[in-house]
């Protein structure tokens, strides 16, 4: 009697407590043949069945029967959007791959964007994994039930999971999800954002200062298509990228977060191309200060400064005409500018000593010698880059970027030759390229040849 009571309540068909159920459903039959099929097998097994068939089939009903836990997460939040479903939207797309099971994506893409952009499309499912949890996704499409009904079709995501970690999917997954989504929507901002250069127009700013104007900058200057010694180039990308990842230890050895680049070399070697290619790799806006041009006194030069914005580039260009201000102060001329370069580096220091983002101050300068060497110290200026007459390694890229040539050519061994012995910066290569109107190659690097050789000649006489 025990025995057949512990059948039928396997069954469902009495309770435990022996009374019969009113109702069986067909669901509910198929859990309880299964949990007694595995505990039979599972008793039996241990003697008759292999080990490796036991365990295969453990797994074929772990993963057929375990029960499942569907959340359902609509579109809309009453009258306002669901914040879970516009983060899983995002979420997913991070999710579906060229790889992935699906068998439909969507994709598109504005002029703006460099990259395509996935979406996950109706009736497909994504499989995501967080700790050890496999979870489902869904989007689903559920039209209106009234006919010519011109309200739009419901959707919805289906998130499916084991029911055991209900817990850890509620509290832990989704917080997680919109969290990433958060990032997500950062990082896309940041990559649209349209950087800025910010100038002082003296002509309309009064003397309190502290007014910039600025304009969208175009610059096309990138680190791919500037003319630079490559070792120098990757170690100038490895900084930058170390720089704007340090927050922390910056903030945990009391340093401020910044960074001091200078740039220096004879006009026309690239360092304005650099800084607008570091602005664009970093997607920070430039600010343009020109001292030689300006009459700051101190409380101006604050406002100024103050009114600067983070994650942004601090130019000073042609610093060596410093050496001028140095010279004025000194003589204590009352309507001199009343600040040293030096000076200047200490307010800044100053303003920015509370800054919670990172700035890059650039420093350019044709005559490096000229400088003050307390200038050149780290914490001043952190890396000096040299920017100097264009070598066989800068004009491939050149050649790259105005001839469109991407191997080798005849005239290469050449040029080589030429650039050893001629000092040319690239600004006069990428002049002599864009020479000829129609580009041919072979007659614009003839001409650059010629151009190479009459400068040796005028070197030599
Ligand atoms: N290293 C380079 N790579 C690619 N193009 C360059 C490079 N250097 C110069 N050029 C070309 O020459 C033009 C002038 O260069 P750029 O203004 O960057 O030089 P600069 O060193 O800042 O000169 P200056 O000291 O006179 O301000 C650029 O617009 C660009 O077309």
């Amino acid at each position: 009697m025990e025995i057949l009571l512990y059948i039928c309540s396997c069954f469902h068909l009495v309770s435990r407590e022996g009374y019969p159920q009113t109702m069986v459903s067909l669901k509910a039959m198929l859990g309880s043949l299964i949990s007694f099929f595995s505990a039979a097998f599972v008793i039996l097994g241990n003697e008759f069945i292999p080990p490796a068939l036991r365990s295969l089939f453990c797994i074929v009903v772990h993963y057929f029967f375990t029960p499942q836990f569907t959340v359902i997460i609509e579109e809309n939040a009453g009258l306002g959007w669901n914040q879970i479903y516009a983060a899983a939207t995002t979420y997913l797309r991070t999710k579906i791959s060229y790889s992935s099971k699906s068998k439909r994506i969507k994709v598109r893409k504005t002029n703006r964007q460099e990259k395509l952009s996935i979406d996950i499309v109706v009736g497909e499912v994504v499989i995501d994994h967080f700790e050890n949890i496999e979870l489902k996704w869904k989007l689903n499409e559920e039209k209106q039930e009234k006919k010519n009904s011109k309200e739009k079709p419901r959707v919805y995501f289906t998130l499916a999971f084991d029911k055991r970690y209900e817990k850890d999917v509620l509290e832990t997954y989704l917080p997680y999800v919109i969290t990433r989504f958060e990032e997500i929507r950062k990082e896309e901002k940041e990559k649209m954002r349209r950087i800025k250069i910010y100038t002082r127009d003296y002509g309309r700013v009064g003397p309190a200062g502290g007014d910039w104007a600025c304009i969208n900058l175009e610059h096309p200057a990138t680190f791919e298509n500037l003319a630079m010694d490559p070792g120098q180039k990757r170690s100038l990308i490895d900084d930058l990228d170390r720089f704007v990842k340090r927050k922390e230890l910056y903030k945990k050895v009391g340093k401020i977060w910044k960074r001091g680049y200078l740039l220096y070399g004879p006009p026309g070697t690239g360092k304005s191309s650099l800084i607008a290619a570091i602005a664009n790799y970093l997607k920070f806006n430039i600010y343009d200060l020109n001292l030689s041009g300006g009459r700051y006194s101190d409380s101006e030069l604050k406002k100024t400064l103050l009114s600067t914005s983070n994650r942004s580039i601090l130019v000073i260009e042609d610093i060596d005409r410093g050496a001028d201000l140095v010279d004025r102060e000194q003589k204590n001329n009352s309507d001199a500018i009343k600040f040293t370069l030096s000076g200047l580096l200490n307010v800044i220091d100053g303003l920015w000593s509370s800054c919670e983002e990172e700035r890059i101050i650039v420093f350019t300068t044709n005559h490096k010698e000229k400088l003050d060497p307390a200038l050149l110290r780290p914490g001043r200026m952190d890396v000096h880059v040299h920017l100097s007459y264009c070598t066989i390694d800068g004009f491939k890229v050149l050649a790259s970027n105005y001839l469109n040539i991407k191997g080798d050519h005849q005239l290469y061994r050449e040029i080589e030759g030429l650039l050893k012995n001629v000092e040319v910066t690239p600004a006069e290569i990428a002049e002599e390229l864009l020479k000829r109107d129609d580009l041919d190659v072979s007659l614009s690097l003839r001409g650059l040849v010629e151009f190479l050789e009459e400068k040796k000649k005028k070197k030599k006489t």
